[in-house]
């Protein structure tokens, strides 16, 4: 299977598009998924990211009751997704490895489950906090950063397992993603705090980075320009976000820390409805794309969330 560095290699004149699914909630059914994502498919991504959804912790009554605290996945079969999508589409897999809610050997033990089905893209990321807590907390025996699993994972490429290190064991061959973020993340103290753990990421083994997503493509071209100032050398994948709805305005800005731009901001609550705040939304995306292309990023990936909609409305301009 084709790493994901090899498709950013070959790009040319247009970049790569590529997108990332989620999950179906639990019990949704695995062709409705396909049906939704099948239009995307007309322009051909390489590869598609299948995000990884933690554990969340619920109270549920029961029949005394009295309530419990459960355990409980929202949208599981990330694994068994990104299989069905290899062999319905002939498309390249790239599941989210998460560090929450994984000890190191759970996580050994999800990389062997994924180099037997013969998935050579991991996206390695720390994951967000488990509901319904607000900070980041990793399991017992579990690794605390992205930069860790990274290690972990390179290691297997290397033939070293976590309580084993010989000869006969097979290494892996696992092309590792990270995440990066052209507006800090949000836990940093600072942007260079923030750039020296994303060097560690790099260090680690990451061969490529896919960015949290942004509106103001000024961000990106100005973190883009301090990694390669910085000795940032490896592909830099701009992530982006459609807005689709008017609510998403004050959403997206607070869950991922984000800026608006003033001007896309003021347009969009202009809109006389969600309607129309969708069509803001492509209208800007699109612009987005055509000057980033000019920039000459290597692909454009876009949080679709499993719906084909928008981003069919975007993909049909610029690809
Ligand atoms: N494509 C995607 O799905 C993307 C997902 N994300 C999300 O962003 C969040 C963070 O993920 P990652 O970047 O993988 O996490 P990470 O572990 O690289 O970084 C998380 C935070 O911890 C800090 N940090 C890293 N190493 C540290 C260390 N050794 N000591 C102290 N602080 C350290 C970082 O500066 C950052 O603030 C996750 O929720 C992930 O799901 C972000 C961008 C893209
Ligand atoms: N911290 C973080 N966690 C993530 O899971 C994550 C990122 N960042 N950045 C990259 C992608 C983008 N992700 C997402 C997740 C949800 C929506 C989203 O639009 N959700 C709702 C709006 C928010 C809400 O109503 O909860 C939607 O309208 O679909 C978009 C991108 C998931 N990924």
């Amino acid at each position: 299977m084709p790493k994901v560095v090899e498709h950013l290699a070959k790009v040319n004149d247009k970049p790569v598009f590529s997108i990332e699914i989620i999950p179906p909630a639990k019990g949704g059914k695995i062709d409705e998924l396909l049906n939704d994502i099948a239009p995307m498919m007309e322009i051909k991504p390489p590869f598609i990211d299948v995000t990884y959804h933690r554990e969340e912790y619920i109270s549920v009554k029961s029949d005394d009751g009295t309530t419990k605290e459960i355990k409980t996945r929202k949208r599981p079969g990330t694994v068994g997704i990104c299989s069905a999508i290899m062999h319905k589409f002939d498309v390249d897999a790239v599941p989210h490895v998460l560090c929450g809610g994984f000890t190191k050997d759970d996580t050994e033990d999800l990389l062997i489950d994924l180099n037997y089905l013969g998935i050579e893209n991991v996206m390695a990321l720390r994951g967000d906090h488990a509901k319904p807590f607000s900070t980041f907390k990793p399991k017992t025996d579990g690794h605390a950063y992205a930069a860790e699993l990274i290690t972990q994972i390179n290691d297997m490429n290397h033939g070293k397992y976590l309580h084993e290190d010989a000869e006969y064991l097979s290494k892996s061959n696992f092309c590792i993603g990270a995440a990066a973020y052209p507006e800090k993340h949000f836990e940093a103290e600072s942007h260079e705090i923030d750039f020296d753990h994303l060097r560690a990421k790099v260090d680690a083994g990451a061969e490529y980075l896919v960015t949290q997503m942004f509106f103001d493509n000024q961000k990106y071209f100005d973190f883009v320009n301090k990694c390669r100032e910085n000795g940032i050398q490896i592909p830099i994948i701009p992530g982006l976000k459609i807005l689709s709805t008017k609510k998403q305005l004050d959403i997206l800005p607070k869950l991922f820390y984000l800026e608006m731009p003033s001007e896309f901001d003021s347009a969009v609550r202009q809109a006389k409805d969600d309607k129309d705040a969708r069509a803001i939304g492509i209208e800007w995306c699109i612009a987005q794309c055509r000057e980033l292309m000019k920039f000459g990023v290597p692909a454009l990936h876009f949080y679709t969330m499993s719906k084909s909609t928008t981003t069919m409305a975007v993909a049909k301009e610029i690809f």
